[in-house]
């Protein structure tokens, strides 16, 4: 949407913030395709809203190299070319839903006239053309969720940060705002996702980074993720004999009761077992390659880090 030379929406060379003492990000690097669904994953208090925040200016960075749209960071003009629906936004209840997003649209200096028409399209793309005269304080969380984007994408931003969009949502809810996410990306727009809830960053993100305390510890695209994270199972009638057992584990396989898992990679360690089993004519009951779920990486990542955290 905007054609930056490398392509990249967000290059963050390196960015820290301090919080008096307490250092909430601690050199953060991180590349973000333009057009693509970026989802930001991380437990609480990892620093995702931070670094959101860092970037559009709302905290000041103790360090910050980068760019956003092709500028460096903190330039006036390409932050107004920047959508963002805060973690948690609350808007007045007496106002509208229709009020909310033209007021946005005000303080995004759109022009009266199509500040207007664009509020009715947003109010229309996230199917609230119905409830768009209603006041806030009569809306469920899910409907409040869904002005809070249209309110974001008043100014017709390059790129879209959104905190949190699910949180608190029910989950027919939370599929009305994933078409949204998705007809954002359609659009041509980048969009960047913070969220705890991984199954819905795998439906909808493209590229994907996991956070923990403050660093970008993993990053990838989607399939690259849970792709390194597969394995192969082989189940043999009956438990795996105890010499075999011994053998297989020396060459790196997990072995529990009748099933022998290897790393995908290793396709050659897979047909070893395959024949060793055979050899010693146990019958081989089934093969099949199992690939994780970006919650199962996200929870071994985690689960790592914190233990190396200092
Ligand atoms: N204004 C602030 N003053 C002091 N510490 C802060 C401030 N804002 C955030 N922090 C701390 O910085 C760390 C990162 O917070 P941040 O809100 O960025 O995390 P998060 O990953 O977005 O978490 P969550 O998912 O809970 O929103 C936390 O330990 C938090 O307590």
């Amino acid at each position: 949407m905007t054609g930056t030379v490398d392509g990249l929406a967000i290059e963050i060379k390196r960015l820290r913030k301090r919080y008096g003492r307490f250092e909430a990000l601690k050199g953060v690097e991180l590349s973000v395709r333009e057009g693509c669904v970026f989802g930001l994953l991380g437990p609480n208090g990892a620093g995702k809203s931070t670094l959101i925040k860092s970037l559009l200016t709302i905290v000041r960075p103790t360090e910050c190299r980068g760019r956003l749209l092709g500028e460096r960071i903190g330039h006036r003009r390409t932050l107004a070319k920047v959508g963002y629906l805060p973690e948690h936004a609350r808007f007045p209840d007496y106002l509208t839903g229709r009020q909310i997003v033209e007021y946005s649209a005000g303080l995004a200096k759109v022009p009266g006239k199509l500040a207007r028409q664009r509020t009715g399209e947003l109010l229309e793309t996230v199917g609230m053309s119905d409830w768009a005269d209603r006041k806030n304080g009569t809306y469920s969380k899910g409907m409040r969720q869904r002005v809070g984007l249209a309110q974001a994408l008043v100014n017709d931003p390059a790129i879209v940060f959104l905190d949190e969009p699910t949180d608190g949502v029910d989950p027919p809810g939370r599929v009305e705002i994933r078409k949204v996410i998705e007809r954002m990306r359609d659009e041509g727009r980048t969009v960047f996702v913070n969220s705890h809830l991984l199954g819905e960053v795998e439906q909808i993100a493209d590229e994907v980074a996991i956070m923990a305390a403050g660093r970008i510890v993993k990053s990838g695209t989607t399939d690259e993720l849970t792709h390194r994270a597969r394995t192969f199972e082989v189940r043999s009638l009956g438990p795996v004999p105890f010499d075999l057992k011994d053998r297989f584990e020396a060459d790196g396989a997990t072995v529990a009761g009748d099933r022998v898992t290897v790393a995908a990679d290793d396709a050659r360690g897979v047909q070893s077992v395959i024949d060793a089993l055979r050899a010693a004519d146990v019958p081989v009951r089934e093969v099949k390659e199992s690939r994780s779920s970006l919650e199962e990486v996200f929870m071994e990542t985690v689960k790592f880090e914190g233990r190396q955290a200092p």
